[in-house]
């Protein structure tokens, strides 16, 4: 596997995109389809052209599409988005073959080869999987080809589908270590309030703080779209605290945003760019099981960044297997990081509340580890 790409993004405004060297870009379905609910070969046209432009000039370009249940409605004579999920699969099964023609048709015409990436988050939960899964992206960056990835609706259950594609797309630009996440949507930037109500927009969130006087619809107006603006602002809010700007605008106006213009909402990179590996840890990664620590423990791994002793561990819950990815939460419940266990819950319980030197001394030398090293903690931050 290449050497994940821990430099700092490129792209710190609208005008540093012409330099970002990864773009992770993501559509959604309602700026693909067309008013009755199937592909608008324009519009993934159009997209195709754009996208072409960001690779002329250098950028690698993952792109993440939804579009796959709307592109089946037709062909199975379903006249709006079905609400059950073996209805969806089943159009998604259908459509997602349609829409990588439409995509390999449109990248032909710029002698451009596109490639299908199907992810489920289970492959990105489970190390081995994420791993393979990188390892295929960058690859297929490294040959040239385009890689369109969507969720693997066919073979994904409710339990564990992501909640949407404005999700992969955030997970997707973590995983590769993304200069900027582009959303892709119906609305040509956030407002303050739902657009059609009189809202406002807003052209560049910082971090929470700016988003708190902001109203955020979940379903929008085309009726196709599975997250609305709450799926989207989460997603930018993932990116952003793993150091990845996002940008949100409408697919009109991707042209002009990739030229620089001021379009759209900006979403400031915060925080430190996690490796692969914390970005994994932090987001996708199942946890197994909880432990919930004092006061001086938070200070010590929240605060601190210092690895977490048997003797600040109040209460765990949970099955989990050395090396296992489990919560930690301070006595309020709140979850404040993540990490990845060096006991299982089985051993765990006799050790609660003892020092280092004791553990050593009680029950043998390979004791004295902490029971999460600092490098295999990740911070949370507390949700919006
Ligand atoms: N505060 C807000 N700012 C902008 N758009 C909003 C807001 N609240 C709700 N929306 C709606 O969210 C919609 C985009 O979400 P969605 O339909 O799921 O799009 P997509 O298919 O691109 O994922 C917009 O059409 C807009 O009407
Ligand atoms: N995977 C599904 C789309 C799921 C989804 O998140 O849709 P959207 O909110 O339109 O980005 C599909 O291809 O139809």
């Amino acid at each position: 596997m290449s050497t994940p790409r821990l430099t700092e993004s490129l792209v710190a405004s609208r005008s540093d995109l012409r330099h970002a060297r990864r773009l992770v870009v993501k559509i959604g379905s309602s700026s693909l389809t067309t008013i009755d609910g199937g592909i608008s070969v324009d519009a993934l046209n159009r997209l195709v052209a754009d996208l072409q432009v960001l690779r002329e000039r250098g950028t690698e370009v993952v792109l993440v599409s939804s579009g796959a249940i709307a592109a089946g409605l037709a062909p199975l004579g379903l006249g709006s988005r079905p609400q059950d999920l073996a209805t969806q699969q089943a159009a998604a099964a259908v459509g997602q073959g349609l829409l990588l023609a439409h995509y390999t048709r449109a990248f032909t015409q710029y002698q451009t080869t596109v490639s299908q990436v199907l992810l489920t988050v289970e492959d990105l939960m489970r190390r081995t999987q994420y791993t393979n899964a990188l390892r295929t992206l960058e690859k297929l960056l490294s040959l040239g080809a385009v890689p369109v990835v969507n969720e693997n609706d066919a073979v994904a259950t409710h339990e564990i589908r992501f909640g949407d594609n404005d999700r992969l797309a955030a997970l997707t630009a973590n995983l590769l270590r993304a200069d900027a996440l582009i959303l892709l949507s119906d609305v040509d930037a956030l407002y303050d309030g739902p657009p059609d109500e009189g809202g406002r927009q807003v052209p560049y969130v910082a971090g929470p703080e700016d988003l708190r006087g902001v109203t955020l619809g979940r379903r929008g107006k085309a009726g196709v779209g599975t997250g609305g603006m709450v799926t989207k602002v989460e997603a930018a809010q993932i990116a952003a605290s793993n150091g990845i700007p996002a940008l949100l605008t409408s697919a009109p106006n991707a042209r002009r945003l990739f030229q620089g213009e001021e379009v759209g909402t900006f979403f400031g990179a915060r925080g430190r760019r996690r490796g692969a590996r914390s970005a994994w840890i932090a987001h996708l990664a199942h946890p197994k099981g909880r432990l919930t620590i004092d006061d001086g423990a938070i200070a010590a791994v929240v605060e601190g960044r210092r690895s977490l002793l048997c003797a600040g561990i109040i209460a765990l819950s949970g099955d989990f297997e050395a090396s296992d990815p489990v919560e930690i939460t301070d006595r309020a419940g709140t979850v404040r990081a993540r990490g990845l266990v060096g006991y299982s819950s089985v051993e765990l319980p006799q050790m609660l509340g003892r020092s280092t030197a004791e553990l050593g001394a009680n029950l043998g030398p390979e004791y004295e580890r902490a029971v999460i090293h600092a490098d295999d903690i990740v911070r949370i931050e507390t949700r919006l």
